[in-house]
């Protein structure tokens, strides 16, 4: 058999409302998630017994044992390979680096051994569900409740990590309020990107409270994005750091990320398009 690739997008929430809490802890969550059109790749060949090589540009301080998703991921479907995962997006950042890393691994060893996706993919992880299919969703429940989104515009972004990492379960931990209104139910039509774009701003992120408060240069980024020519919203993803700006234009988005990369030498930046077709 030959060496079958997966392609591990990176995962954006372009809004993010804490609706409740669950009596384990976990949060109840209204999400609308869109994928970036670059990320991690996986790669598997078959071998007797997983073994994981980790490459890249952001592949400094992933770990490469049994602790990273991928490995948990076959071993989820006891499917043993020889696993590389070239690493483009910064970790811990909230754009689900090892949630799509974990979902594409398991695309890939499915497609590669003929074994059936597993029912439930929650166990890797809350973000996991909706990497599965790396396309526009609503996501809610914990994570596990994904509908797939048709008629999202897709959207000029760039995408900003400045240089703290911030761990998922102390923003959860940092709300001061758990029960926030959920996004409207039917979503509206979107007549164009523009539409979409007004209706987003009116939405929330219900963890960049918390996240800024843990790590104020957050808010630094967010200044930062909407200061850049045509940037029309700025938003933290996930749990942070990592916030999206958006723009109307691609030329505009190239431009800002290129003057952000020289302005702030130790931010990660780039421009994307998310939900491209
Ligand atoms: C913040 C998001 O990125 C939004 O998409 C996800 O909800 C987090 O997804 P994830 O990183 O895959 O999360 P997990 O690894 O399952 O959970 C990490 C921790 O985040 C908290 N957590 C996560 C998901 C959720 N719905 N409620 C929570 O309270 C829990 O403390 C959990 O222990
Ligand atoms: N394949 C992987 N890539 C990156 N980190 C991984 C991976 N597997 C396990 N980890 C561990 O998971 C931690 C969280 O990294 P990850 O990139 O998944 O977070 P995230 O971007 O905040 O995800 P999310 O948006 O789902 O909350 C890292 O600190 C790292 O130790």
């Amino acid at each position: 058999m030959t060496a079958v690739k997966a392609h591990a997008p990176a995962k954006i929430n372009l809004t993010l409302h804490v609706t409740g809490r669950r009596s384990d802890g976990y949060h109840l969550l209204d999400s609308l998630v869109v994928f970036a059109d670059f990320g991690d790749l996986i790669t598997v060949r078959p071998a007797t017994v997983s073994r994981l090589a980790v490459t890249g540009p952001m592949a400094a301080g992933v770990p490469v044992d049994a602790d990273n998703l991928v490995l948990k991921a076959a071993a989820l479907i006891d499917v043993t390979a020889d696993i590389t995962l070239e690493k483009h997006l910064p970790a811990a950042a909230g754009i689900g680096g090892g949630s799509s890393d974990a979902a594409a691994t398991l695309r890939a060893l499915c497609d590669m051994t003929g074994v059936a996706m597993p029912r439930d993919v929650l166990v890797l992880g809350a973000d996991v569900p909706v990497c599965l299919a790396p396309r526009a969703a609503r996501m809610r429940g914990i994570g596990e409740d994904v509908t797939p989104l048709a008629g999202v515009p897709s959207l000029y972004a760039v995408l900003v990590k400045p240089p703290v990492a911030v761990a998922t379960p102390g923003i959860f931990a940092g709300l001061t309020q758990r029960e926030n209104p959920a996004m409207s139910d039917p979503l509206p039509v979107w007549a164009d990107a523009a539409a979409f774009m007004c209706w987003l701003g009116e939405q929330r992120n219900d963890l960049q409270g918390p996240a800024i408060a843990a790590g104020p240069i957050i808010a630094e980024v967010l200044e930062a994005l909407l200061d850049t020519p045509g940037c029309q919203l700025a938003r933290m993803s996930g749990s942070g750091a990592t916030c999206f700006g958006l723009y109307d234009r691609a030329e505009s988005a190239a431009a800002a990320a290129g003057r952000l990369a020289q302005d702030r030498p130790g931010w990660w930046a780039k421009a994307t398009r998310l939900n491209a077709a």
